[in-house]
């Protein structure tokens, strides 16, 4: 059995190397960008009105004058207008080009308009005020987004912004989830009494659409003859295999025997850590890799977060998340296994802190129902006290 800090670095040496394509833009939300973007221009492109006024020369205020004689109206979307006489102003709207010859606007509040005059209310104006200045945000050329970002909403805005209508992505890897288990049915049957629901494949499966994958479902009985059939198949079409169940030493647990058989190279199979003691990861040549999670539902979403959500940023590039959370309450647990906690997370005069969410054990699917993440206290310790940090996942 390996400890969390040797498996989790064994799991991150086989990440796959993947290849990029190109995505209509609102096909790319989630996905990880895949090239640089530059600004194609000005950000703003022209010094951008930003009130609805009048647009005048601050110097002619300066001098005293306050009526001003209106010469036109610029609206957004026109081409720019040229003030003709410095006594004079020209009506502007929010988002239009600024006027030739004028240098500030004043909102139509602090002015009346009158038989096509304008008279200034207020004392004081200022050279460029109501103006967002060409350029002021970013020049032409300027990088916006490097390679190796989530693609947010925001995101999506900036490069409609630049016309892109399609973007270069890192591919997805094609992954298949498998539950395993004679005692599962479908989620639309009614379970006889000793049967229950395949509900970790549909979690998993929530979990990979979270990010931006849609994964393929499928079932292996507890039949080692019809697991080999299967698995060999599914390794064919797939570059990953997430497993549920049938890794521990149960007499119908055939999978880590199954997976030799087909040639898996196993790298661990026992991690010290509760939940998910069995977990075993290993690869095939393509490379093809192999996430055997156990089966309690519990262990199954913890071994998902904890080692492949990781493998997953680190094959897209993304940056690793590291965050910290203070426990509220003492825990004492002796066994010397990283113990895995789902938590409540609260924010408390600028800390971020973690309440242990009370459970049953692994099995207590509903037990994470309140969870907004999973803080893991380290094997080598056996009371984790309040106030102490440890390393926090966000669920998302
Ligand atoms: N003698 C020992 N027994 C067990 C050990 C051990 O070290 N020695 N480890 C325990 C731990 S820890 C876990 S976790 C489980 C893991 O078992 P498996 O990975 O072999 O999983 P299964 O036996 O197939 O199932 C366990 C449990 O989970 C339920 N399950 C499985 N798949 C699903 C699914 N898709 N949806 C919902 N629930 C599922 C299954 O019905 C079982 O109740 O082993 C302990 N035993
Ligand atoms: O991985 Mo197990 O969940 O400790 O029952
Ligand atoms: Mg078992």
């Amino acid at each position: 059995m390996i400890s969390v800090e040797e498996a989790l670095p064994l799991v991150l040496q086989h990440t796959l190397v993947l290849q990029t394509e190109v995505a209509p833009l609102l096909q790319s939300v989630g996905r990880v960008l895949a090239q640089d973007v530059t600004a194609d221009r000005d950000f703003p492109p022209f010094d951008r009105v930003t009130m609805d006024g009048i647009a005048l020369r601050s110097e002619t205020f300066a001098s005293g004058t306050r009526s001003f004689p209106i010469e036109q109206i610029q609206p957004a979307g026109a081409p720019q207008t040229i003030l003709q006489q410095a006594k004079n102003c020209i009506e502007v709207m929010t988002g239009a080009m600024l006027p030739k010859e004028t240098d500030a606007v004043v909102r139509y509040e602090d002015c009346t308009l009158q038989d096509g005059v304008a008279v200034v209310e207020i004392d004081q104006i200022l050279p460029g005020q109501n103006i967002h200045r060409q350029g002021s945000d970013k020049k032409a050329g300027e990088v916006l987004l490097a390679a190796g970002v989530k693609i947010t909403p925001a995101i999506v805005g900036t490069l409609a912004s630049v016309g892109l209508a399609k973007v270069k992505v890192y591919q997805l890897p094609r992954i298949a989830i498998c539950s395993t288990g004679d005692e599962l049915v479908e989620i639309g049957q009614t379970p006889l009494p000793h049967q229950i629901r395949r509900s970790n494949a549909y979690m998993l499966a929530a979990a990979l659409l979270q990010e931006s994958i849609k994964p393929t479902l499928f079932h292996l009985p507890d039949e080692p003859a019809q697991m080999l059939q299967i698995l060999g198949s599914l390794l064919a079409e797939h570059e990953v295999l997430i497993l549920s169940g049938a890794v521990s030493k149960g007499k119908f647990d055939y999978l880590p025997q199954v997976l030799e058989e087909l040639g898996l190279k196993p790298l661990f199979h026992k991690v010290a850590q509760k939940p998910g003691k069995p977990m075993l990861f290993g690869t095939f040549p393509g490379p093809k890799v192999v996430f055997g999670l156990p089966g309690n539902p519990i262990s199954t979403f913890v071994c998902f977060h904890f080692f492949f959500r990781p493998w997953l940023h680190a094959s897209l590039g993304l940056k690793a998340e590291e965050r910290t959370a203070q426990l509220t309450q003492c825990i004492t647990f002796k066994p010397a296994l990283t113990y895995h906690v789902p938590v409540k997370l609260q924010v408390e005069q600028g800390t971020l802190k973690a309440t242990p969410i009370p459970s049953t054990g692994s099995g207590d699917l509903t037990s994470i129902l309140e969870a907004d993440g999973l803080l893991s206290l380290p094997a080598k310790k056996g009371v984790f006290l309040p106030g102490e940090s440890f390393p926090l996942i966000l669920l998302s």
